[in-house]
C-alpha cells in the first residue's frame, strides 16, 4: 500500500503575527509537488491558528501543537480537542518530547490524548523518540515500542495517525540522524507494528522523521525506505521549507 509522502512544520512556540503572516505569504508562493505526492500540514501556536487556517493556501492543512485529553471544561489554559473540531482544525500533534520531557507527560497521559482526539474526529501525529542518555544505553527501540504501545493499547483504527520518530538528541541541536540511523528505528517501528497490530497497519502507517531536518539533509533522509516523510521544527519557519516538501520528489521517482 502506497503512503504518501508527510511534511509537518511545527512552528513552536514562536512567531508574531506579522512574522507568522509572512511564513504564510513565503508558503503560499511556493512551487511544490502536488497533494497526490505529499501532504502538508503546518502547525502554528495556538493563537495563530485562526489567522493560518484562514490565509493558508487550500493544499497545505493545519495542525495544533496539543489538546487535552478529555472533553474540555474546568481546566484552566487547555485546549479541547472539541475547539479544534469546531474551528475545522484536522490535524493535532501530540506527545511532542518538550511536552513529555519539560511538561512530564507520561506514555499513558500521551496515548489518552490521542486515543481522544482520534474519538474526537482529529488526526494526529503521535510523537516517539528516545534521548541521548537511553540512546547510549542501548534502549532506544524499547524506549520508543513503550511509547508507541500506550497508543496501541487505546486505539484501535491507525488510519488517522501519522507516528514522528524524533530522537530528543537531534532536536534543535543541529545533530540529524544520519539516513542510516533512521532508517533503523523506523523500520524497528514498522516491525513492532505488523508484529503487535497487523501488517495492513504497518505498511499504511507513515512513520516521518523529527530532529534538525532542513533543506541541505532531507533527500538524503527521505530516499530511505521507511521514512515516509518529516516533522519539521526550525527549519518550518524559513523558506528552506519549501525545499524539504520537495524532497518528496525523492520518493516518486524512486
Ligand atoms: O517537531 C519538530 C521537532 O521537534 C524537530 O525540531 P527541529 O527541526 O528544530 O530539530
Amino acid at each position: 500500500m502506497g503512503r504518501k509522502f508527510f511534511v509537518g512544520g511545527n512552528w513552536k512556540c514562536n512567531g508574531t503575527n506579522e512574522e507568522v503572516k509572512k511564513i504564510i505569504s513565503t508558503l503560499n508562493a511556493g512551487d511544490v509537488p502536488s497533494q497526490d505526492v505529499v501532504e502538508v500540514v503546518v502547525s502554528p501556536p495556538f493563537v495563530f491558528l485562526p489567522l493560518t487556517k484562514g490565509s493558508l493556501r487550500p493544499d497545505f492543512h493545519v495542525a495544533a501543537q496539543n489538546c487535552w485529553v478529555k472533553k474540555g471544561g474546568a481546566y484552566t489554559g487547555e485546549i479541547s480537542a472539541e475547539m479544534l473540531v469546531n474551528l475545522d482544525i484536522p490535524w493535532v500533534i501530540l506527545g511532542h518530547s518538550e511536552r513529555r520531557l519539560i511538561l512530564g507527560e507520561s506514555n499513558e497521559f500521551v496515548g489518552d490524548k490521542v486515543a481522544y482526539a482520534l474519538s474526537r474526529g482529529l488526526k494526529v501525529i503521535a510523537c516517539v523518540g528516545e534521548t541521548l542518555e537511553q540512546r547510549e544505553s542501548g534502549s532506544t527501540l524499547e524506549v520508543v515500542a513503550a511509547q508507541t504501545k500506550a497508543i496501541a493499547d487505546r486505539v484501535s483504527d491507525w488510519t488517522n495517525v501519522v507516528v514522528a520518530y524524533e530522537p530528543v538528541w537531534a532536536i534543535g541541536t543541529g545533530k540529524v540522524a544520519t539516513p542510516a540511523q533512521a532508517q533503523e528505528v523506523h523500520a524497528e517501528l514498522r516491525k513492532w507494528l505488523h508484529a503487535n497490530i497487523s501488517p495492513e497497519v504497518a505498511a499504511s502507517t507513515r512513520i516521518i522523521y523529527g530532529g534538525s531536518v532542513n533543506g541541505a539533509n532531507c533527500k538524503e533522509l527521505a530516499a530511505q525506505p521507511d521514512v515516509d516523510g518529516f516533522l519539521v521544527g526550525g527549519a518550518s519557519l524559513k523558506p528552506e521549507f519549501i525545499d524539504i516538501i520537495k524532497s518528496a520528489e525523492v520518493k516518486k521517482s524512486a
